[in-house]
């Protein structure tokens, strides 16, 4: 055979055993505030998500030229743009994974439960329609505040008789993308090969990074290093609020957390072994009903939500600072469910 022959072979033989190899399960994602801050650059990372092969993206405005302009990329993901209320139905049916990124972002000077007023209406009504028209989806809450909007979206499946707590997931891969990187940073270690759990809810104070299970370890760093790792990692946030100055919060490195997060969940749904990833999931962990641990994805979603470790004396103390306003934050959104 002429070598440019058997070239040609050979590629068709290499991009068969791809496809043939890439025999992945059919997937479909939908995004609900896809044309948003965080929603543009997410539908992005998830078009390129080669586990994706139907990426639904679902906005009140605005997702017609979102879903044309992503559509035009060269990847397996089929893209559709849902908008509006009566669209929203179609954009759900047949997901097996909701990624919920839809709500206002905070200004400077507020706090993420100034966006409850709003940002819970906007969940409950998601919630409901995930209920009805994809129960069985694993949802994955963005939508702040994370430690109220979860506790309202399992409520509203619990009403709708679909709440199966282990497919309600608090995106809390920020956090961990966060600590990653600061501690990388002062550590002076490789920041691709660090890992650091990060526990409890997701703001301020009920972020707890667990540096003293960071790997690689290092004993480089001192107490007085590590509180301000914790500090920056609490307030990385709103760090972003002030830097954007009135024009909303972190967009881009949380569409990265969410594409990581969700990538998680896939593999973990295509039976993928030994995927961990940090999560505000309902728990046992503690004596609060909803708290962010290591947990194990599988084919149902949770597999197993991990314990905490070892902590050390300053961890203990953050843990036992933080229940209050996690627990109040919790209430609050339990509450909101049930009255509104
Ligand atoms: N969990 C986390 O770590 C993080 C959470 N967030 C939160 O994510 C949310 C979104 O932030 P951004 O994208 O920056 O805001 P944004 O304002 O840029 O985008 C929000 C999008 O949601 C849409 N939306 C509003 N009501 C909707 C509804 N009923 N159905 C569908 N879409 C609707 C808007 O049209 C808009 O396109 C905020 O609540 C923010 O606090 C932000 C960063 C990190
Ligand atoms: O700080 C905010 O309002 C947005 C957020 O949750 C984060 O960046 O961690």
């Amino acid at each position: 055979m002429r070598p440019s022959l058997m070239r040609s072979a050979s590629q068709l033989l290499r991009r068969r055993s791809y496809s043939s190899a890439s025999g992945q399960p059919e997937r479909k994602v939908a995004i609900l505030g896809a044309a948003g801050g965080i929603g543009q650059p997410l539908s992005l990372l998830m078009k390129l998500n080669p586990l994706v092969s139907s990426l639904s993206l679902y906005d009140i405005a605005g997702t017609p030229g979102v879903a044309a302009d992503v559509s035009h990329i060269n990847s397996p993901a089929q893209v559709k743009g849902f908008m509006g209320e009566d669209q929203l139905g179609e954009a759900l049916k047949g997901s097996d994974i909701v990624i919920i990124p839809a709500g206002v972002p905070r200004k400077p000077g507020m706090t993420r439960d100034d966006l409850f007023n709003i940002n819970a209406g906007i969940v409950k009504n998601l919630c409901t329609a995930i209920a009805k028209y994809c129960p069985y989806a694993l949802v994955n809450m963005i939508s702040n505040p994370v430690n109220s909007t979860v506790p309202i979206a399992a409520e509203i499946f619990k009403k709708a008789r679909t709440y199966d707590e282990k497919r309600l997931f608090g995106v809390t891969t920020l956090d961990v993308v966060r600590a990653k990187t600061f501690y990388a940073g002062k550590a002076n270690v490789p920041v691709t090969d660090v890992n650091v759990p990060v526990v409890g809810g997701h703001a301020g104070i009920t972020i707890l990074p667990l540096f003293s299970q960071a790997t690689p370890a290092t004993n480089a760093l001192s107490d007085e290093d590590i509180k301000a790792l914790t500090k920056r990692t609490q307030d990385g946030g709103t760090e972003v609020v002030e830097a954007k100055a009135g024009k909303g919060s972190a967009t881009l490195s949380m569409a990265y957390a969410g594409a990581v997060f969700a990538n998680a969940c896939l593999k973990g749904l295509n039976g993928v072994p030994d995927i961990i990833e940090c999560s505000f999931v309902q728990s046992t962990v503690t004596e609060l009903p909803f708290f962010a641990s290591k947990v194990k994805l599988g084919k149902n979603g949770v597999e197993e939500v991990l314990g905490l470790g070892e902590l050390s004396d300053f961890e203990k103390e953050g843990l036992e600072n933080l229940k209050g306003e996690l627990k109040a934050s919790i209430e609050k959104g339990i509450k909101f469910a049930n009255e509104n």
